[in-house]
């Protein structure tokens, strides 16, 4: 019996830290981090997002600062979400293609001063619209065709401010070929698109809602274009398609309940593959933490340990400068 369980002893390799570290499968390192950053109207503004503790929405100028300390500490990319202001928002989502817009503004701004960190860009209507849908209404219905012509010319405006990737959040069908066309068509053959595939309709996104302002305006849900939680063969169909309509990365949304889907999606393409931790994920580590329940750095690092081992190239999270920093230190 000891003979046997000699050769079987599992714990050996666990014994000491250089050798954890030896035996180590996968590594989370700074350039798998995608900050999320919330702009808003204004200068010098830092306004705290009450149920995302730790985030702030930032005027342009601040978000340029936040760049800089991004740059400095390596991450390579900037996902930039805008809180519009309301008396700008309305049926139409008409502020989505003003080319002078918050969004396009901080575009601009971060690039002349920080050219040498991605920037993303969120292509959707839910920030500009007074319903708070991601595409155009007609009655009750999410038109989704109108939407996609609409979403072409937000991705060209977002380009030409200086936008490096396209990100459509929206779920509409046949929206990346459609942004793939525009963007090929006026010359930005080097933009690229980073497509939300599988974005699921989830209570996992409350809290950006409150930091864009959509709590307060969405009228019903979003699952006529969202996918259903129950469902994983849907996502390798969305995958599928927005690959062979010209994406170039792929995402999975929300992050920690859908590594599943991650895996599959990453082991059936091979192709980049990204997660969104998104509000809610990092609401319940931040607000247990905040309790005294959990460990609140150990639980931060963990659950990003683990869209690595999932399979994950990288992953747009809030805990990203935290994170960086950390790691920076480790060294
Ligand atoms: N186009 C909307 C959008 N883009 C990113 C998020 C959620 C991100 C998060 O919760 O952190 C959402 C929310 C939604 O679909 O209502
Ligand atoms: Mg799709």
């Amino acid at each position: 019996m000891a003979a046997i369980l000699s050769g079987r002893r599992m714990r050996r390799n666990r014994r000491t830290d250089w050798s954890r570290r030896m035996v180590r499968e996968t590594r989370l390192g700074i350039d798998d981090l995608i900050w999320p950053l919330f702009v808003v109207d204004g200068e010098k503004l830092a306004q705290p997002v009450a149920s995302m503790p730790g985030v702030e929405r930032l005027s342009v100028d601040l978000a340029v600062r936040a760049a800089e300390r991004a740059a400095t500490l390596g991450i390579p990319a900037l996902a930039l979400f805008p809180y519009t202001d309301p008396d700008l928002r309305d049926e139409g989502a008409t502020e989505a293609l003003n080319p002078d817009n918050l969004i396009c503004r901080a575009v601009r701004a971060i690039k002349a001063e920080v050219p040498e960190i991605g920037l993303i860009t969120d292509v959707a209507l839910d920030p500009y619209t007074s319903h708070g849908h991601d595409g155009l209404m007609n009655g009750d219905e999410i038109v989704n065709d109108a939407t996609v012509a609409y979403l072409v010319a937000q991705a060209l405006i977002h380009a030409e401010a200086g936008a490096d990737v396209i990100a459509p959040s929206d779920m509409m069908d046949g929206r990346i070929g459609a942004i793939r066309r525009g963007l090929d068509g006026a010359g930005f053959h080097a933009v690229q698109i980073m497509a939300y595939s599988a974005k699921y309709a989830s209570a996992f996104y409350g809290p950006f809602r409150d930091a864009v302002g959509t709590n307060k305006t969405l009228r019903g849900d979003k699952r006529t274009y969202q996918m259903d939680p129950a469902n994983s063969e849907e996502a390798i169909r969305e995958a599928a398609l927005d690959l062979d309509e010209g994406a170039d990365m792929i995402m999975v949304k929300p992050g920690m309940p859908y590594l599943d889907i991650l895996q599959r999606l990453k082991s059936t393409f091979g192709v980049p593959t990204f997660a969104y931790q998104v509000s809610g994920e990092y609401a319940m580590i931040r607000a247990a933490a905040l309790n005294g329940w959990i460990d609140g750095e150990r639980a931060m690092i963990e659950s990003l340990v683990a869209f690595k081992r999932a399979g994950a190239d990288g992953v747009l999270t809030y805990f990203a400068p935290l994170v960086a920093e950390r790691l920076k230190a480790e060294g």
